[in-house]
């Protein structure tokens, strides 16, 4: 990078929100490419300044305008952008006029400069260490802002094949003529043995959610501005948010979803329609649409292998006590997961699905047996159908993983479930037991559930089941249920 623009310096000092929206916007379209090393500090040092215990108090107490922020200084800017430069260029041979492209060393390299720069012991889960200026002003930085530092340092010695990979609970970069070689830079998880240097999951881990079956978000320079934008935490402490620099997130989203560089990136959207819910803007699209757009996106891109979207949705459903579509939701991400095999690095999409499991659907099945729901849920069958496609999917999921998933902690909220439905209910629901040819069976109830068959990577395909618990046993009891045992058992 050529060093801070004329054009972007003359926007300082930065008073309010729309001066940041300005700077986003000037490098977002005239930027030849956007500097992710400026919009991460400038990024950085407005949440700071509006979320950490120093001055925070100040803001809640002062009346303030309500894009108004701390005055930011270009001097202050300037100082940790060359910082920034410095530390990468006095480490690692610039690429001289963009010509090659980065090797699997410079990139460990940059990542070696950045891992070996940071504090030696901190608390790695702490809110707002994802930007530069977390890891400029505190020498701190939590594992996604690794592996964004390191696509930044890359670009700051002008390799602009270096990009940023993503899941849904982890980051790499890719790189290369082809950008088809892929490296890991930062650590994931706790108690794991970093693997940075090395190529993206060969083994086992490549059939874990981790790595997304190999359909990460491969990010463009402005989907990276997105990433980082997404990144933006708003949190002053585990109730309140810092209501400045949501805004600031939500409208920073917005001019990114105009320009058309969150259209393959699900959980941006995702985190859009979040915001949107809180505070809708007038004129936007529902956050209802926002959501399924994140749907459509990742069954686009993504061979429908992701599984944030659907809880996103999920969680909308339910805070809004939609508890039919939240069912529908929920049996969709499930859905998803059923294609994996359980690994101990996908802890992370374990508790959302034991929330769901164990707290969300217990909670609903608790009011809408209260007796004051007209409408229960209860007399529902395709909430029966779509209650064991979730637990069904959660039960595939275990199955050909080395770890376990289920245990008798899920057993009691399940049956328990299970049981609020009558027999009458149940008996309206039918399961097919092996793969009709059309791929989609009609039911008696009039619903539509894909058989979508799955092929697990180790080769075997398990018809997925679906949609049928009738009160006698199983339709035809000569089949091979497809039921996990344990909801055999019942
Ligand atoms: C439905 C939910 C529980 C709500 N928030 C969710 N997330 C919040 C935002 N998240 C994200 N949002 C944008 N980009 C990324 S990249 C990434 C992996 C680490 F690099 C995570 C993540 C993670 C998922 S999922």
């Amino acid at each position: 990078m050529a060093g801070i623009r004329e054009i972007d310096k003359a926007l300082f000092p930065i008073k309010n929100i729309s001066s940041v929206i300005q700077l986003f916007k000037n490098q977002l379209e005239d930027a030849c490419e956007p500097d992710l090393a400026l919009l991460s500090i400038v990024a950085g040092a407005v949440e700071n300044s509006l979320t950490c215990r120093s001055n925070a108090g100040l803001q809640v107490c002062e009346p303030v305008e309500p894009t108004s922020l701390p005055v930011l200084e270009l001097h202050t800017i300037e100082a940790l952008y060359s910082k920034f430069q410095t530390i990468m260029k006095s480490a690692v041979e610039p690429n001289k006029g963009f010509k090659s492209y980065a090797t699997r060393e410079l990139v460990k390299k940059v990542s070696d400069v950045v891992w070996n720069s940071l504090t030696r012991s901190y608390y790695k889960d702490r809110a707002h260490l994802q930007s530069l200026y977390s890891y400029l002003t505190g020498s701190k930085l939590d594992c996604f802002g690794v592996a964004f530092a390191v696509v930044a340092g890359c670009q700051a010695l002008g390799y602009s094949d270096v990009h940023l990979a993503l899941s849904e609970d982890h980051a790499w970069v890719v790189f290369g003529e082809r950008g088809t070689e892929t490296a890991e830079v930062t650590w994931h998880g706790k108690g794991n043995e970093d693997k940075r240097g090395q190529e993206i999951g060969k083994g086992v881990s490549a059939r874990s959610w981790l790595y997304v079956n190999n359909k990460p978000v491969i990010c463009t320079r402005h989907m990276e501005v997105a990433a980082l934008v997404s990144a933006i935490n708003p949190s002053l402490n585990a109730t309140h948010d810092a209501f400045e620099v949501a805004l600031l997130q939500q409208e920073l989203l917005w001019l990114l979803y105009d320009l058309g560089h969150l259209k393959k990136y699900p959980m941006a959207i995702g985190n859009l329609g979040d915001l949107e819910e809180i505070a809708p803007k007038e004129g936007r699209i529902a956050c209802s649409i926002l959501f399924e757009e994140a749907i459509s996106s990742a069954r686009t891109y993504y061979n429908n292998q992701h599984v944030y979207p659907y809880t996103y949705q999920g969680g909308y459903f339910y805070r809004n006590k939609m508890y039919k579509e939240a069912f529908e939701s929920w049996a969709n991400a499930s859905d998803v997961i059923r294609l994996y095999n359980y690994s101990r690095d996908d802890e992370e999409i374990y508790k959302e699905f034991l929330e769901i499991a164990n707290e969300l659907i217990p909670h609903i099945m608790k009011v809408e047996s209260s007796g004051f729901s007209a409408n229960t849920i209860l007399k529902k069958p395709e909430c029966f159908a779509n209650l064991l496609r979730f637990y069904d999917g959660i039960c595939q999921w275990e199955e050909g993983s080395a770890t376990p998933v289920l245990h008798i902690g899920w057993a009691k909220p399940l049956v328990n479930t299970i049981s609020k439905f009558d027999a009458e209910v149940r008996a309206q629901v039918d399961i097919v037991c092996g793969r009709p040819e059309d791929g989609v069976s009609k039911r008696a109830n009039g619903g539509y559930f894909n058989n979508n068959n799955y092929e697990k990577e180790n080769g075997t395909s398990d018809t997925d089941l679906l949609s049928s618990f009738s009160s006698k046993t199983l339709k035809d009891d000569q089949s091979t249920s497809n039921f996990h045992p344990s909801i055999e058992a019942l």
